[in-house]
């Protein structure tokens, strides 16, 4: 049976993938054809396999994702990283499973950086789940379809009912590999590159009251001696732009909101500050009990961002008593509290498992002091937001005067800043490093014009010319990941995919496999766009466009990272895509790349509404929203300066 057979109508009409009928000889009719293919693909591990079942969808439901893809509930139920919503949407529709109870492989996210242990499937008795939300999925990326039962929120945190198997869908038992423990993994590092010096040469601005001036090196922080040579061993020599604003202010225990653009060194610009303080305040070392109280909270969107965060956390405090913890859906419940209850300084989590785990009292938050929002306009929009109010409004959770809020991103939309207001001090500072939601300038972009039906051809045309480099190649919806993975393993071009449907274990080996280069290309929807960091990505193709500008802005700096160069080359199809096209032309034009004509023309012929940016020659794309801001604030080199700011004023903005 073709695959194309098994959609229902209207899709198998709209799909050009489908149609194209390229998954022909896969017969995915049945079930347990499905099941043993994955088997097999699980367990020679490595790239996606031609023949491979897709994931863990069960086709005969399309319509039903397809349906719910868009508008508005797709926008609630995006960013949804628990399982337990899987578990709620996809439970209950007679498909069988397995559990593979305490198994547990080496390799995939922790092989950052040096080649992936392999996935050898050591005892893995891995069994696809066709009806299983736990275990797999988590995240709800901005573009991926979510499917629901009623067609409505799906949302639901882990603590109502998901992995903690307390009412409904399978347990969850993968174990994720433990973290290497040798100095040189921990260490491990990728150079910076050659436009890493240009980063002196951004703007800054500042804006807020008594904002302490920026330091212009590691010295001046006057951190401990064990951090110091903790920066040494990871090789940073240099404060990045936002490094340097951004450590003085965390340091003089100011709330801060900051953006920066992709592949700057956000995370060492919290992490360090935040480590500086727990060894001046003389941290309590870690011990075992079944209650712990961390300091500082960390959450990010996605698993394996908040997994390579919690790696950095664990370079950085290496050879202290600080003891960082990671906790992330689509993983065994247990595994997560016996991490914790071991001793727990610095809580990495996923929003999902960190609500489950605070429900189950494994975690008090009286000792919390600081809370950070990696991603924050992810983190507060529709679909974290209320999750991120269940967590400020949790019992025992100090006030946002008793306790620190940082928050980081590359972009950060003017609603989403307003709806952070809730969470940080009423003087809490803005730090914008060059153009807010602006493009990293060290990535090349182009916009090619290519339809529907046309993409395929072109991808594998510019995948051959690239060759091994390795490439991320974004695309709109998780079933279509695995259709392009597939079709690209046809072509002999070796490949993996990351999306919300996989199982935990498989996302993670897909990663390793990246990592390592065995899989040089890796197809993802937008639950790899934002955060991750994989040294030596020279490719970011868009074969689909997201629907935001900014999803744009994170999929293109997956790329270009840490001063090195990047390419980026998207699709854009004008029956699909011409919604993007000013604000297109606008972050191309500000990052000074080359606008095609045939885009400024759609651009200039559509209208957007409520797009507002001029197409060229601003300095800042956004910048603090608080309005009629009274003081002075200056625009300076990094490094240099910072506002004065007399008289801010909440609700008003100073441009
Ligand atoms: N001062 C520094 N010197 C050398 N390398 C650095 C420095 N700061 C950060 N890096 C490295 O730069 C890379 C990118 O850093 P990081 O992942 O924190 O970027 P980011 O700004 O959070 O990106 P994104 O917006 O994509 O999340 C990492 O590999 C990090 O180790």
């Amino acid at each position: 049976m073709l695959f194309a057979l098994e959609m229902d109508d209207g899709h198998s009409q709209r799909d050009p993938f489908m149609r194209s009928g390229f998954a022909s000889g896969r017969s995915l009719g049945n079930r347990n054809a499905r099941e043993s293919n994955k088997r097999e693909n699980t367990t020679t591990g490595g790239s996606f396999g031609v023949g491979k079942g897709f994931g863990n969808r069960d086709f005969s439901n399309n319509k039903f994702e397809e349906g719910d893809s868009s508008g508005f509930w797709r926008g609630y139920q995006d960013g949804n990283d628990s399982d337990a919503s899987g578990a709620s949407r996809r439970g209950g529709r007679g498909s069988k499973y397995e559990q593979d109870e305490g198994t547990q492989r080496t390799g995939g996210l922790f092989g950052s950086r040096r080649p992936a242990l392999s996935g050898t499937g050591n005892g893995d008795s891995y069994q696809g789940r066709s009806g299983s939300g736990s275990g797999r999925g988590g995240y709800k990326g901005l573009n991926e379809e979510v499917v629901t039962d009623s067609g409505k929120n799906s949302w639901k945190s882990e603590a109502e009912g998901g992995e903690s198997g307390d009412t409904q869908g399978p347990k969850v038992t993968y174990i994720p590999p433990p973290p290497p423990e040798d100095e040189d993994s921990i260490f491990a590092h990728y150079q910076t590159g050659i436009n890493f010096d240009k980063y002196d040469n951004i703007l800054v601005e500042v804006s807020g009251h008594d904002a302490p001036p920026a330091i212009l090196t590691f010295e001046e922080a006057n951190l401990c001696q064990t951090l110091n040579n903790n920066i040494a061993k990871a090789g940073y020599t240099k404060l990045t732009p936002v490094q340097k604003y951004s450590i003085p202010i965390i340091l003089a225990g100011r709330d801060l909101m900051a953006c920066a653009q992709t592949g700057s060194g956000k995370t060492a610009a919290f992490l360090l500050p935040i480590l500086a303080h727990m060894m001046r305040d003389g941290i309590t070392a870690s011990r075992f009990k079944e209650l712990q109280e961390p300091e500082c909270i960390i959450v990010a969107p996605t698993r394996e961002l908040i997994n390579q965060i919690y790696l950095e956390a664990r370079k950085f405090s290496f050879g202290t008593c600080v003891r960082a913890v990671v906790i992330y859906g689509g993983t065994q419940l247990g595994h997560s509290i016996r991490q914790i209850v071991q001793g727990c300084n610095i809580l990495c989590a996923t929003p999902g498992r960190l609500m489950d785990i605070i429900g189950k009292e494994k975690i008090g938050l009286r000792q919390v002091r600081y809370l950070v929002l990696d991603e924050a306009d992810r983190m507060l929009d529709m679909g974290f937001g209320p999750e991120m109010k269940k967590l400020i409004s949790c019992p025992g959770m100090p006030s946002k005067e008793e306790r620190q809020t940082l928050m980081f991103s590359a972009t950060f939309p003017e609603e989403i800043q307003r709806l952070a207001g809730e969470f940080l001090k009423a003087k809490y500072l803005f730090v914008a490093v060059g153009q807010v939601g602006g493009a990293c300038r060290d990535v090349q972009q182009t916009i090619l014009q290519v339809g529907q039906y046309s993409k395929r051809e072109k991808l594998v045309e510019i995948l051959r010319n690239i060759g091994d480099e390795r490439t991320m190649v974004f695309v709109e919806t998780k079933k279509k990941a695995d259709f392009i993975a597939t079709f690209l393993c046809q072509e002999k071009i070796s490949t993996t995919s990351i999306h919300g449907d996989r199982e935990q274990r498989e996302r993670e080996q897909a990663l390793g496999d990246f990592r390592c280069g065995k899989c040089p290309v890796l197809v993802a929807t937008s639950v790899a766009a934002r955060g991750l960091d994989i040294e030596n990505v020279q490719h970011v193709i868009n074969f689909d466009l997201p629907t935001s500008i900014d999803e744009y802005v994170h999929r293109i700096g997956r790329t270009g990272r840490c001063g090195n160069t990047g390419r980026a080359v998207s699709f854009f199809d004008p029956e699909s895509d011409s919604h993007l096209a000013q604000p297109l032309v606008k972050v191309l034009s500000d990052a000074q790349q080359d606008v095609p004509a045939w885009l400024e023309e759609i651009a200039f012929s559509t209208y957007v509404p409520g797009f507002s940016g001029s197409t060229r020659g601003s300095v800042f794309a956004s910048i603090d929203t608080r309005k009629n801001y009274q003081g002075k604030s200056t625009l300076n080199a990094a490094g240099f300066s910072s506002s004065q700011a007399p008289n801010p004023v909440d609700d008003e903005s100073w441009d």
